[in-house]
C-alpha cells in the first residue's frame, strides 16, 4: 500500500460535553484532493485545527509522512510542510508582493530561519525566475509591485495559496479558499488548483461550495455531529441515500 501523505488515526476532541470529534479516521493520499464536508457543528474547523496543531485531541494520532507528528508545535509542523493556507495571511503589508512571494521561497531553502532573518536574506536575483513563474501561474503579473492592501479579495486569495505553494508544503490545507469570492474569482481559482496544485501536492479541502468540491475531489469524507458518516470517491458521495437524508437536504445546491 502506497504511504499516505497525512493521516489522522482515532482522533477525538471534546470541549465539555461536547464530543465535536468522535474518534475519526481520514487520510490523504500523496497527491490526491481530500474534500472534506459536513454541515455547520460538524466538526471540520475542529480537525484542521487538529492537524495543524493549533489544538490539542483528548485522544488519536496524526502522521505525516509517516512520521508520528502527534507532540509537535504548529510551528514545527509548518516548517515539516504541513500548510495551512490561512496562516500565511500573515503577509507582509509593507512589502511589495514580489517581495512576499520571494520570502516564502527563502522560507522554504531555509526553514529554521526566522521572519525578520527571511526578510533581511532574501536575494531578488536568486529567485527572480521562479517570483515570475508564481505571479503568472496564479494571474498576479501586473500586480507584481503592488503592496498586499491594494489587492482585490480574490487577488489576496490567490496571494495567499501562491504564497503557501512556493514554501514548498508537503501537504496543503485548504479551508474554503472560496469563501467570499466572486463567482468569477472562484472559477478561476478552481482552475489554478486544479492545474497547477492537483496531482502534486496533496490537498484536504474543506469547502462549502459543492460544485468545486465536486470538481476537485477524489475522495470526500462526510461528517456530522464529529462522526465521518461516510467517506468515498464523488460519485458514490452524491449517490449515497444515507449522505442525501443526513446533509444534502441541508445544502441547497449539492
Ligand atoms: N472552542 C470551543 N469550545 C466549545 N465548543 C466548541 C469549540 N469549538 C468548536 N466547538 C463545538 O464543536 C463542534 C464542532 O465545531 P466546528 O467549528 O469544528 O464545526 P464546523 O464543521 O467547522 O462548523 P462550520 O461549518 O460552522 O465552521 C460544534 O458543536 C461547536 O459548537
Amino acid at each position: 500500500m502506497v504511504q499516505p501523505a497525512l493521516e489522522m488515526r482515532d482522533i477525538t476532541v471534546r470541549f465539555g460535553g461536547i464530543v465535536a470529534l468522535n474518534k475519526v479516521n481520514l487520510t490523504l493520499a500523496p497527491g490526491g484532493v481530500h474534500a472534506l464536508i459536513g454541515p455547520n457543528g460538524a466538526g471540520k474547523t475542529t480537525l484542521v485545527s487538529v492537524l495543524s496543531g493549533e489544538r490539542r485531541p483528548s485522544q488519536g494520532r496524526v502522521l505525516l509522512d509517516g512520521q508520528d507528528i502527534s507532540g509537535l508545535s504548529a510551528l514545527r509542523r509548518a516548517r515539516l510542510g504541513l500548510t495551512r493556507t490561512y496562516q500565511l495571511t500573515a503577509l507582509f503589508q509593507n512589502m511589495s508582493l514580489r517581495d512576499n512571494l520571494l520570502l516564502s521561497l527563502v522560507a522554504r531553502d531555509r526553514p529554521r530561519l526566522s521572519l525578520a532573518d527571511l526578510a533581511r536574506r532574501r536575494d531578488p536575483g536568486r529567485h527572480a525566475a521562479e517570483v515570475d513563474a508564481f505571479l503568472a501561474r496564479f494571474a498576479l503579473e501586473d500586480k507584481a509591485a503592488a503592496r498586499p492592501a491594494a489587492l482585490s479579495h480574490g487577488d489576496r486569495r490567490r496571494l495567499e495559496i501562491a504564497m503557501a505553494l512556493a514554501s514548498g508544503p508537503k501537504v496543503l490545507l485548504l479551508d474554503e479558499p472560496l469563501a467570499g469570492l466572486s463567482t468569477a474569482d472562484a472559477e478561476a481559482l478552481i482552475r489554478m488548483i486544479e492545474e497547477g496544485i492537483k496531482g502534486r501536492i496533496p490537498i484536504l479541502l474543506i469547502e462549502h461550495d459543492m460544485d468545486a468540491v465536486f470538481k476537485l475531489a477524489d475522495e470526500i469524507t462526510v461528517m456530522v455531529n464529529g462522526n465521518v458518516l461516510a467517506h468515498g470517491r464523488p460519485e458514490a458521495i452524491r449517490a449515497s441515500a444515507e449522505v442525501q437524508a443526513a446533509y444534502l437536504s441541508e445544502e441547497d445546491d449539492f
